[in-house]
């Protein structure tokens, strides 16, 4: 905005509201609280226009290879396009084997949930683990906390960390004899992943036996003759394909433990929710289309006004996990340095995507987010209803906080004010003199608030695949490749060099100095113990 401040123009228009904020059904994208104008809404069409947004959503959703490091198509789209039109990608015809794996899921969903598969010395499944990382596991994790009161099937864990601590805590409550793992990972060579694996194998054939691992384990790849390898029956293995990213594979057979838990018609609400996200993002006119504008003013804020970050804040307790699923989603989508051609990028690209939900944020870092020496916008999301209709003055207070923080963002306090209110207060002059310059907020600090009715499964749906084309279109205006991750690769391949250094089987001599040095400490440590 050239001229003035926010509090300014909402003064100025009462229109404000209704000019810069769109809906698609019952969900509300309010971004009044942004420092643009009308100018600035036509400068980020025009850069749109210029970056063949159009055209480059058109491709993804066509099928074409649009992840050019890796030759692949991107159609996590295909994945909750149940009813349209499928999609051939290298003579298949995705929407068939899409459904295909839908079907057997339900199928072995609805087996463990009833208790027909059952472990091996004959007991009905409690716990399911899922044993899986990044993709493979932020997402379905996510999932389970956002609809937990659909939960109608077994308890599911999830195992991540190579830590042992993280699989030795989760295995803690649980008995070998009901809990079923899911070993999920696209490649089937994540090394977290296989150790962890390997970890659970141990624990259910030292309870069962050997022959008890067929009852106890499923998986989830597209490395189906890696899974055959470690063992897992063929009928417990599901697969995906490889153009489906790790980030967006949620919808896919990586969704598994959700489905068990909520159930396979839950499930399929949550894609249906995702797929008429994908139709408002395909048909919709720009200026009413949620995540063009929702990449626009992300676009906005971090290539114009050079934000670093932004924070994301569920005013939503079950979606607690979302921010570190954004995490994942936003920055290993578009955290690159270098454009399509391969030539270092000209503006700053994807910025740093952190948060937690209102109010507990509230009385940790909105204190910076306030008064801090940098502006980082901040992305509110509420819903009008919550599952427990007697806690209803809970609701009502948690909406309060969530709308009351972003007035403040906005409105901010000047100097006059906050003197105005000490003196009013009774305070003697002396200590408003000296005390009034840290009870001023600068305000002007942008924010956008999503509304949605309630947090059931379609709008979950609706919600996850908001931010996944949010983050397709910012992609897209860097013209950055948002579907590889190339930056993961490095520390990685170091890992495996260092793992016999730390075992003590080879010297860290040639390592740098620091590594040396930490080494070298770490097993001093060790000897002391
Ligand atoms: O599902 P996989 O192949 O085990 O990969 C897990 C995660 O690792 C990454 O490749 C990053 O290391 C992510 O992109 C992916 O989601």
């Amino acid at each position: 905005m050239a001229k003035g401040t926010m509090r300014e123009a909402f003064a100025a228009d009462p229109k404000r509201f209704e000019t810069f904020s769109a809906t698609d059904g019952d969900l509300l994208l309010d971004w009044s609280k942004c420092a643009v104008d009308a100018d600035t809404m036509a400068m980020l069409e025009k850069v749109a226009d210029a970056a063949d947004l159009e055209g480059r959503r058109a491709a993804m959703f066509e099928g074409k290879k649009i992840n050019i490091t890796e030759n692949r198509a991107v159609l996590h789209t295909a994945l909750r396009n149940l009813t349209g039109k499928g999609v051939v990608v290298d003579g298949q015809d995705t929407k068939a084997e899409v459904i295909a794996v839908l079907d057997a899921m339900g199928a072995f969903a609805d087996a463990i949930r009833s208790g027909k598969a059952a472990g091996a010395t004959g007991k009905k499944i409690t716990d399911i683990v899922n044993i899986g990382i990044g993709g493979s596991d932020l997402g379905p994790a996510m999932v389970t906390l956002a609809l937990a009161p659909y939960h109608d099937g077994p308890r599911a864990h999830y195992v991540s960390n190579v830590d042992g601590a993280h699989i030795h805590d989760t295995l803690k409550g649980l008995s070998p004899e009901t809990t079923l793992f899911i070993v999920a990972s696209k490649t089937f060579t994540t090394v977290e992943t296989m150790t962890n694996a390997e970890t659970a194998r141990k624990w259910v054939e030292k309870a069962l036996g050997k022959e008890a691992i067929g009852k106890h384990f499923a998986a989830v790849s597209t490395a189906l003759d890696l899974v055959a390898k470690f063992g897992i029956e063929q009928d417990r293995v599901f697969g995906f394909w490889d153009w489906v990213g790790g980030r967006y594979s949620v919808w896919s057979a990586i969704g598994l433990p959700v489905m068990i838990s909520v159930g396979p018609r839950n499930f399929r609400a949550f894609l249906d929710g995702a797929h008429e996200m994908d139709e408002h993002f395909r048909t919709a006119p720009m200026r009413k289309n949620l995540p063009v504008l929702l990449g626009l003013i992300g676009w906005w804020h971090r290539v114009v006004c050079k934000y670093p970050a932004r924070a994301v804040i569920p005013y939503d307790q079950r979606l607690s996990r979302l921010p570190a699923y954004l995490q994942q989603l936003d920055m290993e989508s578009n955290g690159k340095s270098v454009t399509l051609d391969g030539t270092a990028a000209a503006t700053p690209t994807g910025p740093l995507v952190w948060g937690e939900p209102g109010t507990n944020g509230q009385h940790a870092f909105f204190q910076l987010l306030h008064q801090g020496t940098d502006f980082i916008p901040v992305e509110f999301l509420a819903a009008a209803t919550g599952h427990e209709p007697e806690l209803k003055h809970q609701h009502d207070l948690l909406l309060a906080n969530c709308l009351a923080q972003s007035e403040a963002f906005m409105k901010g306090r000047t100097l006059e004010e906050a003197r105005a209110q000490m003196l009013a207060k009774g305070m003697k002059p002396a200590d408003v003199d000296r005390i009034a310059p840290h009870r001023v907020f600068s305000g002007n600090r942008p924010s956008l608030t999503i509304l949605y009715r309630k947090l059931d499964p379609r709008t979950l749906g609706r919600l996850i695949a908001l931010y996944e084309h949010r983050v397709f279109v910012e992609g897209t205006l860097f013209n950055i490749n948002s579907f590889d991750q190339w930056g993961v690769e490095l520390g990685k391949e170091l890992a495996t060099g260092l793992l016999p250094v730390v075992e003590g089987k080879e010297t860290a001599a040639n390592r740098d100095a620091s590594t040396a040095g930490l080494v070298g400490h770490i097993h001093q440590l060790r000897s002391a113990e």
